[in-house]
């Protein structure tokens, strides 16, 4: 096991190759294709429109992979990528290599090296964190299906606890605003305000539209950091945003959201969170790279820097929960 072995070496150097498979998988709809069971190169090529060399290749490397499996000659899908891959799946979630493996967010890793150097994003005014950056729009169109297994316990966690409660939440940096929506549709007396920037929030109010919840979802549009959240506020959810900001910039935030809270509420917030060693469990481990090279300050903090956090924020009450299917961790916090 701990024998030297090049062969991570090259894997690793070329791991940018799954990457673009995956991605063009996706877009010549190949999953989709083979929904309705096994095709050979030939057939499939015909249905995407693509050479039959190209296609072979391509199927052959997605069986190598884990995404396809190969009989004879015919390709199928592994469980993964039926139950994700196919458009015709109502767990469809292709849209998301369009914010994860965009062209803006790979040209990053171009220059790891010069971030690494830097100690922050390349990128210009802060990178994701600057007031313009342009794939905010994309994730809340791309990124809810991602989101979902989440969004359904965090309601259900709320539900379970408040059934028949006119409950107030507010959803800092909302996005797709799927997070507030699945709580609106499980609570018929939920009243969800949505924060986040103009442009984004016109994503989660067409969302909230088709969840027909828009009666009991109002749009809170600007800065979090210096808009006016209100108050009384039962639950305020900050759901991937905190990861994005230096530790001031978390304290500043969790401070306003305490006070805009009613005396017994909570904030419940979603992250990458990193065992105490910072290299477990991988998917919460690694994601400190991507603040690398999207931020200035972000990180993947641990429990133990969240609760300093929010002990510093004035939270007392510090409980944190895996959340099932997801790489993402809960920690829920209240005064009380
Ligand atoms: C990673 S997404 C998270 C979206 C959603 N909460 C989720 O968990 O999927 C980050 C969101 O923060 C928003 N955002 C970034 N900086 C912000 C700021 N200063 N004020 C308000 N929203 C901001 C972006 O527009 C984007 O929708």
């Amino acid at each position: 096991m701990n024998e030297p072995n090049p062969v991570i070496i090259f894997e690793t150097l070329n791991a940018f190759q799954r990457t673009g498979a995956l991605k063009a998988a996706i877009e010549l709809k190949v999953f989709t294709a083979l929904g309705a069971g096994p095709l050979d190169a030939n057939s499939l090529a015909t249905a995407c429109g693509t050479s039959v060399r190209g296609m072979r290749i391509l199927c052959d490397y997605l069986t190598v992979i884990g995404f396809l499996e190969k009989a004879h000659a015919a390709y199928s899908l592994t469980p993964t990528a039926a139950v994700f891959l196919d458009q015709n799946s109502p767990h469809y979630m292709g849209s998301v290599a369009g914010f994860v493996a965009a062209d803006e967010i790979m040209d990053t890793y171009r220059d790891v090296t010069g971030a690494v150097r830097h100690g922050g994003t390349l990128l210009p005014g802060g990178g994701s964190t600057h007031v313009d950056f342009s794939l905010w729009v994309e994730f809340a169109k791309t990124m809810a299906p991602m989101m979902k297994p989440a969004a359904d316990f965090i309601a259900n966690l709320v539900a379970e606890k408040h059934a028949g409660s006119r409950l107030r939440v507010l959803d800092v940096a909302a996005g797709h605003g799927m997070f507030g929506i699945t709580i609106a549709e499980q609570m018929p007396d939920a009243e969800i305000v949505a924060q986040d920037y103009q442009r984004v929030l016109a994503v989660a109010e067409q969302n909230a539209d088709i969840a027909g919840v828009q009666d009991r979802y109002t749009l809170l549009p600007g800065d979090a950091m210096s808009v006016d959240f209100g108050s009384d506020y039962d639950f305020i959810l900050l759901t991937n945003f905190l990861h994005h900001f230096g530790v001031d910039t978390c304290n500043t935030l969790l401070k306003k959201v305490r006070f805009a809270l009613k005396p017994q509420g909570a904030v419940i917030l979603l992250d990458f969170i990193p065992n105490e060693d910072r290299v477990s469990p991988p998917t919460a481990a690694t994601f400190a790279l991507t603040m690398l090279m999207s931020t200035d300050q972000g990180d993947a903090y641990t429990f133990a820097e969240y609760k300093q956090m929010l002990t510093a924020a004035g939270f007392s009450n510090n409980q944190m929960v895996d959340v099932p299917n997801s790489p993402s961790r809960l920690v829920i916090s209240s005064n009380a």
